[in-house]
This record gives structure tokens, sequence and C-alpha cells, in this order.
């Protein structure tokens, strides 16, 4: 059960503020979604995350159903208390992660079998499967089980591959989820404009309460997947939030949202973070460099976040040299305060009128190299 409306619509583009209201509370778009993979944004602790300001995080049928199991999780009552997260929950459907991690055996009309990654134990998922192991986790946004096709793929297959989805998706919506749980579709097609229309015609005869973008950021080149998200995203409904799945950098967020997309999801926070991988407001900054031994700045002085009003860049590039585990949370912090500030800023520039600025402004700062 999800509501949706747009705030404010910017003049010159298709860039949207709006608020998404759940039981778990409201999520401003745009948004960016940590992701929590496992039923743990990497290093964080969930008052970590309220503090950065999170009010949405990703959880992943595939790796909890392998592990812990989404029977002990329902044990504890869903993810939501087995984590003790308090706010908005997303899963992704599982299959994108049997299709890109899984030692996969075959797919059939019903489902995909396929070895874990973890053990090798055989499984199997179908779109029924794939709900039932969401209600059990209780997420307040649960995608449908789909086929993410690879990069490049022959346009014959993924047309064929569309319709399955699209069929999944039926099977998908028949299945009775908890009253509070909203299902998303998920579009398909490749980077074939005619097969995305059709996918999304088809999808929207379904009638979701949302609708994601799938089958980018799979290795394509980043002005086709900027071509065909914005394609994409022009053909789904005004009126209902839209997710453009596993993007991105900075810059693709800015421009994902002058497409008139409403939500992010990427690993390249948290997993730059580990890797000492900076973002700031004057571009990327690698926190290892020697140079930096010395320096008492913060890693961005226009950032409030706790790492950047507590330690210095010194201290930061120590702990990172010394393997100490505090340099990875320092860090995550960091990076996930940059992404969830970015979206909050650019919705502000949405409601006051001057997004494209903003955008501008932003995407000459954060390819300088003024670090
Ligand atoms: C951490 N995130 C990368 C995981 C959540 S988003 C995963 C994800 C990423 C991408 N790029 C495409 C697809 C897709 O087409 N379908 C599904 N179900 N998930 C997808
Ligand atoms: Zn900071």
């Amino acid at each position: 059960m999800l509501s949706f409306v747009v705030d404010a619509k910017d003049k010159n583009c298709s860039a949207r503020a709006g608020t998404i209201k759940t039981t778990h509370g409201i999520i401003e778009t745009p948004i960016f979604m940590p992701v929590g993979t496992v039923g743990s944004v990497k290093t964080l602790t969930p008052d970590e995350l309220y503090e950065i300001g999170a009010t949405i995080i990703l959880g992943n049928t595939y790796h909890l159903h392998l592990r812990p199991g989404d029977d002990i999780v329902a044990h504890f009552g869903g993810l939501h208390r087995f984590m003790n997260w308090k706010r908005n929950i997303l899963t992704d459907s599982g299959g994108f992660q049997v299709f890109s991690l899984a030692d996969l055996n075959k797919i059939t009309e019903d489902g995909v079998e396929f070895k874990s990654h973890i053990d090798g134990s055989k499984h199997f998922f179908s779109p029924e499967i794939s709900m039932e192991i969401q209600k059990k986790l209780g997420s307040d946004i649960v995608m449908a089980f789909d086929e993410c096709v690879p990069y490049p793929s022959e346009k014959s297959y993924v047309a064929k591959s569309l319709e399955r989805t699209t069929r999944w998706a039926k099977r998908c919506k028949e299945y009775s989820l908890d009253y509070h749980q909203s299902l998303f579709g998920i579009v398909q097609g490749g980077v074939f404009k005619d097969l995305r229309k059709i996918s999304a015609d088809q999808l929207i005869d379904l009638d979701f309460p949302g609708y994601a973008i799938g089958g980018l950021s799979v290795g394509e080149e980043i002005p086709l997947m900027y071509e065909i998200a914005e394609y994409t995203a022009q053909l789904l409904p005004e009126e209902k939030p839209r997710y453009l799945m596993g993007v991105g950098t900075p810059e693709d967020i800015l421009n994902g949202i002058s497409f008139g997309i409403d939500m992010f999801d990427c690993v390249m926070p948290t997993r730059n973070a580990r890797n000492a991988l900076l973002f700031t407001s004057e571009g990327r900054l690698s926190i290892k460099r020697a140079d930096l031994a010395k320096s008492d700045d913060p890693i961005d002085k226009n950032c409030d976040c706790y790492t950047c009003r507590n330690f210095s860049r010194g201290y930061l590039r120590h702990l990172y040299k010394a393997g100490e585990i505090l340099a990875m949370r320092l860090n995550t912090i960091h990076n996930l305060h940059f992404y969830i500030s970015l979206v909050k800023s650019a919705r502000n520039a949405i409601i006051n009128g001057n997004f494209e600025a903003f955008k501008n402004d932003m995407l000459l700062k954060l390819n300088q190299g003024g670090n």
C-alpha cells in the first residue's frame, strides 16, 4: 500500500520532486537507496543511516534466501525486525542475482534452476517463490521476478525474454502479498526502443503502483544507457514512481533525475568507500594518496557529515593504510551522506525551479580535479 504525489516539476526538463508514503514512513524523491543486500548496509548501524538521512534501503531475495534463509528472517518477524530498521525496505526479486551471480542451470517458463554461489546447493526460483520470499521478508516495495538480459543480446532473444518477463510479472501480481507491501513491475527490452515500448505498455496494462527500468547498467555504453533510460522513463505513467535499477555515479543520477526518474540504487558509494575512493563537491578523492599524509583538511570542506566534522584527511589516510575497520566506516558515512545530500539538493532545486542550473553546476564540480 503505497501512495505517490508529484510535489513539483521542472519547466525545462522532466525532473520532478515527489513524495512516496508507505506504512514505514515518507520517502521524498528523488531518492538514493543505500544497498543492504544481506540485511546490513555494510559497516553502518541503523542509527548512523538515520543520521545521514536514509529513508529506504535495499535488501535482496536471492542473498537472504541463501543465507540466513527467509524462514529464519520470518522467524524474527521479517527483515525490519531482524535488522532493527524502522524505515522503508525495497527488496529486489532475485532474478538479476540468479542470472549474474549463481551457477545458472536452466530457465523455463515456470522459473529458473540455479546453484548457490555460496555452497553450490541446488535451488529453484519462480515468480511465486520470489513473491513468497519477499512476503516473508516483509519489505515495503517488492520487485517483480524478471529476467535481466545481458548486454549485448540478440534482439530476437530480448523480444522473447520480455514477453516471459511480462507473463512472470502477471503471476507476481496474482500472488497475494501482505497488505503493506507494494509490487513494482520491471521494464525490460534491452537497448531496443521498440521492445522497451512493448514491455512498458504490457506492464502498464497490468497496472502496478510503481515501475522500475531494468536491463540497464549492465555494461552498455553510458550514452546508450542514458538514451534508453530517458526514452523508457517517458513511457511510464507520470503519476507513478520510476526506479532506475543499479544506477549509478553522481553524474548518472543527476542525468537520470532530468529524465524524470525518482529512485536510484547503486553499490558505488559503499563499495568505493571501502576502497578509499571518496566523492566530494570538488571531484573524486583517493584517500590513499601519499600527499594527504599531513593534510588537516576534511574530505570535503562543503560537507557536514560526521566524518567531515570530526576527522582529517591525514587521519583517514592513516586508518586506511593501517587496515583499520574504522576507515571503511568513516568513508562509508561520508560517501552515503554525499549521495543522499546530492539527491536532497536536487529535490530542493526542482522545488525552487533551478534544477538545470544546479545540475550543470554539479556536473562541472564533480569532474574537476580540485582535490
Ligand atoms: C545492489 N543493486 C545493484 C541490486 C539491486 S538492483 C539490481 C539490478 C540492477 C540492474 N542493473 C538491472 C536489474 C534488472 O534488470 N532487474 C532486477 N531485478 N534487478 C536489477
Ligand atoms: Zn563528509
